[in-house]
């Protein structure tokens, strides 16, 4: 402990006033599930993941009811690519063949999940590891996308149509943190697993969840009406104004801010994207007044309060 007397005054008001500033947020978000979409441009140093499990951790020890759905695309096409396994994007998803979705599933369930879930345990023992595929979370339906008015398969690619869930509440019930990896059982092919967009797998769940607020940690500093303009960052944004931008963005933002529209029209208060590359964005996020990144809420709804 640092000795009162060595603490200049005017050091412990504005450290004081840091934590006051979190008060009412303390309040707000005090047994509230908060649902936090991890992607994998937000996880590529060891001091930015060490920076979300404190967060996480930090979450769950102030009595808020964390849950982690976690993605890891740069990972697969990094592992694929060491495996000479072809993967190409279109419209934002990746055709994944039956090669690569054993590829996809190693990588995110087989080694990004326990590799969060450790870190956030070197704080206590609150976190569990999830798949998608475990007892019955989500059910998935194959997708195919629209190129040129033309359809294209996707191969094992899908859609979660189906969240069961209770295997999540059961863990928050006993105080542990669910975190969750994007992978959903083929309803049409049982035994089969489907790659599924993280950012539509979290907004899935924490619409199933009610959750009160859905984080989304990305690799810019939120949603610009004008890409690549830098002056165009949008702080906030209404349900219909986004339903109106949505056909103009252009691949990566197109599935996160459809999740956000989604699962606000779904009941969940706000959703956030923030940059997970600045540490401790999930904090500053939630707990201070102006927050960070781009925050969608429901029309009429001049914040989420
Ligand atoms: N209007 C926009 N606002 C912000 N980023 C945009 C926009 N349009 C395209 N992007 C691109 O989308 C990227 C984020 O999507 P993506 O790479 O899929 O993220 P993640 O890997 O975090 O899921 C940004 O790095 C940026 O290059
Ligand atoms: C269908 C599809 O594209 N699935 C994604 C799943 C991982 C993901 O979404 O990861 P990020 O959150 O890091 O982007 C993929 O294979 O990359």
């Amino acid at each position: 402990m640092t000795d009162l007397q060595d603490t200049a005054p005017d050091v412990a008001a504005e450290k004081a006033a840091t934590l006051i500033e979190s008060l009412p947020w303390l309040k707000r978000f005090r047994d509230q599930i908060v649902v936090v979409k991890y992607g994998g441009n937000a996880m590529i140093s060891d001091e930015l993941q060490d920076a979300f499990a404190q967060d996480i951790a930090y979450l769950r020890y102030v009595g808020v009811q964390p849950v982690v759905v976690h993605g890891g695309g740069p990972q697969i096409s990094h592992m694929l690519d060491r495996l000479a396994i072809p993967s190409e994007f279109k419209g934002g998803y990746r055709v994944t063949s039956t090669e690569a979705i054993s590829v996809v599933r190693m990588v995110l369930t087989g080694h990004i999940n326990p590799q969060l879930v450790a870190k956030i345990n070197s704080h206590g023992p609150i976190a569990t590891g999830l798949s998608g595929e475990d007892a019955g979370l989500f059910g998935g339906r194959r997708r195919g996308i629209l190129v040129d008015g033309e359809e294209v398969d996707l191969g094992r690619v899908g859609d979660v149509v189906q969240v069961d869930p209770t295997p999540v509440l059961d863990h928050l019930a006993a105080g542990r943190i669910p975190v969750v990896s994007s992978i959903a059982p083929d309803l049409d092919h049982p035994g089969q697993s489907l790659n599924v967009n993280a950012d539509a797998a979290a907004s899935a769940l924490a619409t199933a969840l009610g959750a009160v607020k859905l984080v989304i940690l990305t690799d810019v500093a939120g949603l610009y009406a004008d890409w690549p303009n830098r002056d165009s960052l949008v702080s906030h944004i209404t349900t219909s104004e986004l339903a109106e931008m949505l056909p103009s963005l252009e691949s990566g933002m197109i599935p996160k801010m459809r999740a956000c529209l989604e699962a606000v029209e779904g009941g969940v208060t706000a959703a956030a994207i923030i940059d997970g590359r600045v540490p401790h964005s999930v904090l500053v996020e939630l707990f201070t007044s102006k927050g960070i990144g781009t925050e969608v809420v429901a029309d009429g709804k001049a914040d989420a309060e």
